[in-house]
């Protein structure tokens, strides 16, 4: 399927689709409980990200007369995939406690390990909840360092929730702290800052 289409770029994939399993849409079902009071928001997640907002980031470090070519083409690594075969997930924040928490079921084309979640995969998917964290606050946020233990291996295809938490912030440095636990919360799979 084209993914240059003009609707898919604005289209918001943080939504169930057929591939989800009965596990992701009961986490998904009471989080969007959360949100009726309004503690908790459901953050829209779409293939590119929006124009603007990192301007001076881009002229900084990017080349403008290339900018254009390549955004036109680029999509947000985690909302690359075909429906199902890779990160289907959700992102929830609750600005008051400076948390995000992610619901995330993990497609076939994440293998590792057989069987198992792709460690790269894992620290992505971490690093998008915990950036998301920061930039709740910072707006603009770049990853400037990443510290991971894989203390359990996460089944391929198995739902996972993230919770990322701000720990403090110093300036223009967020320090996050984010655990992957097993859908059920009984197994805490990876841990990281
Ligand atoms: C919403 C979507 C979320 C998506 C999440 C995805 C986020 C990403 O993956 S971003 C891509 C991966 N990250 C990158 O490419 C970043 C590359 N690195 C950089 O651009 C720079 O090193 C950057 C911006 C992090 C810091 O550079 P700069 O702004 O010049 O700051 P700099 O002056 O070096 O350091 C500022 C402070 O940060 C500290 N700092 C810098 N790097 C580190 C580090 N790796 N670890 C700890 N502290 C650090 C410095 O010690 C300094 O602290 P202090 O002020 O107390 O002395």
């Amino acid at each position: 399927r084209s993914f240059s289409s003009e609707k898919d770029i604005h289209k918001d994939y943080a939504v169930p689709n057929p591939t989800w399993s009965e596990d992701l849409r009961l986490l998904y079902e009471q989080f969007m409980k959360k949100c009726e009071d309004g503690s908790w928001e459901r953050l829209p997640s779409y293939r590119q990200h929006p124009a603007g907002g990192c301007s001076d980031f881009q002229a900084r470090h990017l080349d403008p007369s290339a900018m254009k070519e390549l955004t036109s083409r680029a999509r947000l690594f985690t909302r690359s995939f075909e429906d199902g075969l890779g990160f289907e997930y959700v992102m929830f924040c609750n600005d008051a406690e400076k948390r995000v928490v992610c619901i995330l079921q993990g497609g076939p084309h994440l293998q590792g390990m057989p069987g198992l979640f792709h460690g790269g995969a894992i620290l992505t998917i971490i690093d998008a909840t915990a950036g998301m964290c920061a930039k709740r606050i910072g707006k603009v946020v770049l990853t400037a360092n990443l510290n991971v233990n894989f203390k359990r291996p996460i089944p391929l295809c198995s739902v996972v929730v993230l919770n990322a938490q701000l720990e403090k912030a110093e300036g223009r440095k967020f320090f996050v702290s984010c655990t992957v636990h097993s859908g059920d919360g009984r197994t805490l799979h990876t841990e990281a800052t």
